[in-house]
């Protein structure tokens, strides 16, 4: 599993699944740390490195050490494919780029395509900054010297040899968690790419892994004609939910339906749950590809540049902060809060905060931050609303859950029940300036669904094109148990268990998070 350890401002990869106390003890992050706290952290950063070295047998002194992490890491995103466990053989792929009747002929020579194709030894580096020293700005190192190590992942697209028959294929289209732009834009191209291949039974499944199990709930039969136009609107055209069978009842129902591909739209459960699917099938010696198309606006799957819906989320959630800036700034004393979704990452809220520029207090997940105190969000408040006259404040709704009491509560897959820091917010700067005697007029807009239910905007769509169509590419190639996305703006697969084997966060020492506090001129909370 890869494991991204940040460390007062220094990032160590680990390549197992390494109990370091990750989770979100977010004071290693670095901040509100007195010298000596630093010095301690600076301590455990040794120590770490070696714990690091050792559960993963480098030996950092070994020459050979960068040769064997590089092996390992290859091993570790190799791409699961049906040939593993089954007797499967390839036959030359029915995907054209151009019917070539299309193309014409130069000269008599009938027109030659040429590199239309993508080979399975194809890479795409996934790391392409060399950092010269740990304390470098967002380093993320694997050894003590920072040393330059390529890890190279797959790269996605059609392949020349294809390991079903499209006349034979039934395919399935799934798309499960919270709604988020874009879905029917994947669904559509899944649907397109699918039938160019020549596959003629394509099916959705309604209301996500509910569907598999629950009675009254019939597949729905797609072709290009049923879904041409489905991009104009938000939400899924299949539905979505939480919660859900048991994987081995999925699998049951996916051998009773006679699927063999199944194409699952999701954020980190439902990848969890696909990757299970995925197991149990291959368990079960059933041939069946179980492709993954990452779906989140919270942009939380790890490795990837952003997930669709991500962008259209930023710029929904611009909407609402512009009109909090205007409350705020045609009140006397105006405060304007604005509270935007993101369980465990704030990257919604920092982007919307970045892009808007009217934002003066960003609040995250996870940065640590106090309300109350002299180095605490209210008294910075104060400040702003005694010089300039009024202030915007951007809370992700993961922030500050520390604040809160905890509700003990999860939804229907488990996810944990946030308090809500947005009405606490409020009501605690409320109270604050009645307690100073000093005028405040707070206006709290809580756009929460509006910015998922929207259209993919233009970037998102294009985003959503290449993944739907590379999906039913990496299904057709023989991959199972893949997910596809976009690492350095190049189209990758990668195996699922890697992307989600925590939420991806964003770090307080990254330039990016550095950039947004440039941006809001806000100071650390505590
Ligand atoms: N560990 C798991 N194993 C199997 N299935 C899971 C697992 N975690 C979640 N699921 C299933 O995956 C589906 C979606 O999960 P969840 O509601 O957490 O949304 P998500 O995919 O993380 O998307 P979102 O970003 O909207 O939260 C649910 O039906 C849930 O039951
Ligand atoms: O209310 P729902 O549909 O469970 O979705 C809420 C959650 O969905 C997410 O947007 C992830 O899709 C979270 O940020 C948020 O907490
Ligand atoms: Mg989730």
């Amino acid at each position: 599993m890869v494991l991204s350890l940040c460390l007062n401002g220094v990032s160590f990869i680990g390549t197992r699944q390494l109990d370091l106390g990750w989770s979100r003890d977010l004071s290693l992050f670095g901040f509100c740390q007195s010298k000596a706290g630093r010095k301690a952290i600076n301590k455990s950063i040794a120590l770490r490195i070696q714990a690091v070295a050792a559960k993963q047998d480098l030996n950092f002194k070994d020459p050979e050490w960068k040769k064997l992490y590089e092996e390992e890491f290859d091993e570790r995103f190799n791409l699961p494919h049906l040939s593993d466990v089954l007797d499967v053989k390839p036959r030359p792929t029915t995907f054209a780029l151009q019917s070539r009747h299309h193309l014409g002929e130069d000269n008599g020579v009938p027109f030659e395509r040429r590199n239309d194709y993508v080979n399975n030894d194809d890479r795409t580096l996934l790391k392409v900054i060399k950092y010269s020293s740990p304390t470098s700005a967002g380093a993320e190192c694997i050894d003590p010297g920072c040393s330059w190590v390529e890890q190279w992942v797959h790269r996605a697209g059609p392949r020349k040899e294809i390991f079903f028959d499209p006349e034979d294929v039934k395919a399935g289209i799934v798309t499960c968690g919270g709604l988020c732009p874009g879905l029917n834009d994947v669904i559509r191209q899944i649907v397109f790419t699918l039938e160019i291949y020549g596959v003629k039974k394509i099916v959705g499944i309604p209301f996500g892994y509910r569907g598999f199990f629950e009675e009254g709930l019939p597949e729905i039969p797609l072709s290009r004609q049923v879904v041409q136009n489905i991009n104009l609107a938000g939400g899924s055209l299949l539905g979505v939910s939480r919660g859900g069978a048991s994987v081995s009842d999925i699998v049951d129902s996916i051998q009773a339906r006679r699927i063999d591909m199944l194409f699952v739209l999701g954020g980190n459960g439902t990848h969890a749950g696909a990757n299970a699917i995925h197991n149990e099938c291959r368990k079960r010696k059933m041939k069946v590809a179980v492709v993954c198309v990452p779906k989140t606006i919270d942009n939380d799957i790890l490795l990837m540049d952003k997930t669709f819906g991500f962008d259209t989320a930023v710029e929904e959630a611009q909407r609402a902060i512009n009109s909090a800036y205007i409350e705020a700034h045609s009140a006397y004393h105006g405060i304007g809060l604005v509270k935007l979704m993101g369980r465990s990452s704030g990257f919604i809220t920092m982007h919307a905060s970045l892009s808007s520029g009217q934002i003066d207090i960003c609040l995250i997940p996870e940065v640590p931050f106090k309300l109350d105190g002299p180095y605490g969000v209210l008294r910075h408040l104060e400040h702003l609303i005694l010089s300039k006259g009024s202030a915007v404040i951007c809370v992700a709704e993961g922030a500050g859950q520390d604040l809160l009491e905890k509700l003990n509560a999860t939804d229907a897959s488990g996810n944990a029940v946030l308090g809500d820091i947005g009405v606490h917010i409020q009501q605690k700067i409320k109270k604050h300036f009645k307690d100073i005697g000093v005028h405040a007029d707070v206006k709290y807009i809580d756009p929460t669904y509006m910015v998922r239910a929207v259209r993919a905007n233009a970037s998102d769509a294009i985003l959503c094109t290449v993944l739907g169509q590379n999906a039913v590419h990496g299904a057709f190639a023989g991959f199972s148990g893949i997910t596809t996305g976009i690492c350095n703006t190049h189209y990758v697969y990668l195996p699922i268990p890697e992307v989600i084997a925590t939420p991806r966060l964003i770090d307080p020492n990254s330039r990016m998070w550095h950039r947004c506090l440039t941006s809001t001129g806000q100071p650390d909370f505590c």
